[in-house]
């Protein structure tokens, strides 16, 4: 087989690039991916966090296989089809009582907080939105629209849009001082506007800002400032919800009750599949008002109602919570042998180590980069997020085994040690410009 990867470039834009190394996979089972040199790839981000029952679960596989061997159609634009409905069902069952309206379905997490920001806009009459700096929605003009992530700070931003800091502990002085920082904020914009605010979007751990944990309590602040105004409260489960922080929904480690729900990556189990789960009046509020063709296809709708069903069956929440406190643990090790890992944060397998140096926390960019690349070199994938790229990101699938967790840290360390020892230089990383 030719090079795939010179194949790749040969055939494929560049415009959906976000290259770290020249990876290129030809299959893949469980936690593993099969290059195209033969090798075996131990998989520590999941088609960033999209694989949560592992690839090729035979659960995803056969509901897929069944969906199309009597297609009921390829849309829900136009006609009721079971797969849609028996997913949908499914969704308000676990759903929040404030969210326990309708569904919406999607491709991705981008179409669906497009759709939820147009629709709140449109449903409540008011003009703003507030989000977090840093956060990041989604790739479509609508979603990049409420995003606050500095990949994106060239494209147009809503312009009812007010960006607040999200808590950063390690950086802004500490617990209290990161809260109280962000909620004077807060405060500030629904002082100004809280009227004219429909909604504000939330991660509950903001993944690709650098997989940042708000302080305890924080999220509740936030919810008892916002509800007085009627500010509905969007949180995007996208990259950290269905099982993977060791709780069914993210949110609930922050005790808070989010009015719309986004979900997306996983709830398709490698398929294109998202859902926005709301109250009645926004979900209702208009009809062909966000639709694309294939939304809520019956391949993809029968992937997701497997992967709720295998979630529950095999208590993968509880189970990203046992192996994530285990993960952690191996990665905090590390700290000892590499005096640039600064933090380890997250819950469940839903996990960051930020990378950074002297007592300024200077962002470690050039390791994380450097790092990544000899991990994949050396059989593991993992890709790095944060404002500053300096932030290894940790979203493997769900069906990690410890065993697994052990190989994975192992290969971290020995490419951490490699890149200390100038084995892999910028030169080696050239054209792979990652974000
Ligand atoms: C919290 C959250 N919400 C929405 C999205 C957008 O999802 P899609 O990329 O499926 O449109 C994402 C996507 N995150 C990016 C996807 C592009 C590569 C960089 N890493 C991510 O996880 C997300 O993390």
């Amino acid at each position: 087989m030719a090079d795939l990867y010179a194949r790749d470039a040969a055939a494929l834009s560049r415009m959906s690039h976000l290259r770290f190394f020249p990876q290129a996979v030809t299959g893949g089972e469980g936690c593993w991916l099969t290059s195209d040199d033969g090798r075996k790839l131990l998989d520590f981000s999941g088609s960033w966090g999209a694989v949560g029952l592992g690839h090729a679960h035979p659960a995803v596989r056969e509901a897929v296989a069944r969906a199309l061997s009597s297609q009921a159609g390829a849309s829900l634009l136009s006609s009721a089809t079971l797969p849609a409905v028996e997913l949908a069902e499914r969704l308000l069952s676990i759903a929040p009582r404030r969210a326990r309206g309708r569904v919406w379905l999607g491709h991705s997490g981008s179409d669906a907080n497009e759709t939820v920001a147009r629709a709140v806009l449109a449903a409540t009459g008011r003009t703003r939105i507030i989000a977090f700096e840093g956060g990041y929605h989604g790739g479509t003009v609508g979603s990049v629209a409420v995003s606050g992530h500095p990949v994106q700070d060239a494209s147009a931003r809503l312009p009812g849009l007010s960006l607040i800091p999200f808590p950063n502990p390690l950086r802004d002085g500490g617990p209290e001082a990161a809260a109280e920082n962000s909620l004077a904020r807060l405060r500030a914009v629904l002082d100004a506007d809280g009227a004219d605010v429909a909604a504000m979007f939330i991660e509950p751990i903001q993944s690709d800002g650098g997989m940042l944990v708000a302080p305890d309590g924080y999220f509740r602040e936030v919810e008892a400032l916002c509800r007085p105004h009627g500010v509905l409260l969007v949180c995007d489960e996208v990259k950290v919800g269905l099982a993977r922080s060791g709780r069914l929904h993210c949110f609930e480690h922050l005790g808070v009750e989010p009015d719309i729900v986004v979900f997306g990556k996983a709830l398709g189990g490698g398929l294109p599949l998202s859902a926005v789960v709301g109250p009645e009046a926004v979900m209702n509020h208009a009809a062909a008002f966000s639709f694309q063709t294939l939304h809520g296809n019956p391949a993809c709708a029968a992937a997701g109602l497997a992967v709720l069903e295998t979630i529950a069956r095999e208590g993968l929440a509880e189970r990203a919570a046992e192996t994530g406190d285990y993960l952690a643990g191996q990665l905090r090790a590390l700290r000892d042998r590499h005096p640039g890992v600064v933090e380890i944060r997250g819950h469940g397998l839903a996990l960051g180590m930020e990378l950074a140096t002297g007592d300024d926390l200077t962002p470690a960019t050039e390791q994380a980069a450097l790092s990544v690349f000899r991990a994949h070199q050396l059989g593991l994938v993992l890709y790095y997020v944060g404002v500053n790229s300096n932030v290894l990101e940790f979203t493997p699938p769900l069906t990690l085994e410890r065993s697994e967790v052990d190989l994975g840290v192992e290969i971290l360390d020995r490419a951490m040690r490699d890149v200390a020892a100038g084995e892999i230089t910028k030169a080696d990383i050239a054209g792979f410009e990652g974000w």
